[in-house]
């Protein structure tokens, strides 16, 4: 679950009179997440015809600091077509609010199903709308570092230090190998946008085989461009616990992102290693979330394992398969 913040109706009732949004009718704490207070909020709307809302309350990983960037973020993407919720300001235009002690938002409300087993079509649509995305980001001014690069994962790592092996005996020395490998081959000089850094299937709304949401950029930052491809390769091509792969998904990954985007021969030849650090970077922060999670807590912890797995596909992988074609 996750629903950290309790806030009782009266008062989202009384938030929501800010807005013009109607009264609220019902509101929901969503299950799925772990890193915010997500509510789903059904108003009578301003016109009195019902309407949905997210509210959303911001809790261990975002910094509000941030939250401007990814407000200008998703209006710029939204402006070029893309279909991303916007961020709704009230009626004095303030769109960052304090609700129960917390950062708070009230966000456009999009439909569709996040898939868990997606079929090839529907991978293709996911590279798709991330060769779109980036399209899109072309000519956004924001900036922001990415806190999870190289530097993040050295310092994640360190963090976890000899719990690693608690989590599986050996683990400390494989993540400690992995980056020193990761130090001599990271790419210096691909390019670099805006990018999600967090493309799950939980992240990306469906009804069929169509995109119809892409959610949750709150790891949204800049770095290399094909490091995003990378990270929803991962999250996209094997089974949740990384045993299986499954290349047909990826190769249409692949194809719906080159058709979208394009892809630079020198993206294609670092994609392995890519890959490699996006495996690592779940697994780190997974990791990290198991060591200082109590077991008996209400969110349900994320498998490491499930990225080691991951790691170790790409470091023996035969690199013209990740993409196919
Ligand atoms: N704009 C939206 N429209 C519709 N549903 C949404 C929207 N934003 C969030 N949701 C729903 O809330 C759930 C949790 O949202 P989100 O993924 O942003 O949470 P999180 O705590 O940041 O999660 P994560 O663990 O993926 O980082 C989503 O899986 C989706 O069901
Ligand atoms: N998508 C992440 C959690 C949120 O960042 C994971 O599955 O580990």
């Amino acid at each position: 679950m996750a629903v950290y913040t309790h806030v009782p109706a009266e008062e989202i009732d009384a938030f929501l009179t800010r807005y013009d949004a109607g009264r609220l009718v019902s509101a929901k704490g969503i299950a799925e997440g772990v890193e915010n207070s997500n509510y789903l909020l059904e108003t009578t709307g301003a016109d009195g015809n019902g309407h949905r809302y997210i509210l959303t309350l911001y809790e261990k990983r975002v910094d509000e600091a941030d939250l401007p960037f990814f407000m200008d973020l998703l209006d710029h993407l939204g402006a070029r077509g893309c279909l991303v919720p916007r961020f709704i300001a009230d009626t004095d235009g303030k769109r960052l609010q304090q609700l129960g002690g917390r950062p708070a938002c009230l966000i456009e409300f999009l439909t569709g199903i996040s898939v868990t087993e997606p079929t090839p079509a529907q991978a293709r649509a996911c590279g798709v709308a991330l060769g779109e995305l980036h399209r899109a980001a072309q000519g956004f001014a924001g900036e922001r570092r990415n806190a999870l690069d190289k530097d993040g994962w050295h310092a994640l790592a360190a963090r976890c230090g000899d719990d690693f092996d608690q989590i599986a005996p050996g683990l400390g020395a494989r993540v400690a190998e992995e980056l020193a490998f990761l130090d001599a081959h990271w790419p210096a000089d691909l390019p670099r946008s805006v990018i999600h850094a967090d493309l799950f299937p939980d992240n990306v709304l469906m009804l069929g085989d169509e995109v119809t949401g892409l959610i949750d950029f709150y790891f949204s930052c800049t770095d290399i461009r094909a490091y995003d491809l990378a990270v929803t390769h991962s999250a996209w091509c094997f089974s949740n616990d990384g045993a299986t792969w499954y290349g047909d998904r990826a190769t249409a990954i692949g194809q719906g992102y080159a058709a979208a985007h394009g892809l630079t021969d020198a993206e294609r030849a670092a994609f392995p290693i890519l890959c490699r650090g996006a495996a690592l970077r779940f697994l780190l922060t997974r990791a990290y979330d198991w060591i200082n999670t109590p077991a008996d807590a209400l969110v349900t912890r994320k498998d490491p394992l499930a990225y080691l797995r991951r790691m170790d596909f790409y470091a023996k992988a035969d690199p013209a398969e990740l993409l196919g074609a």
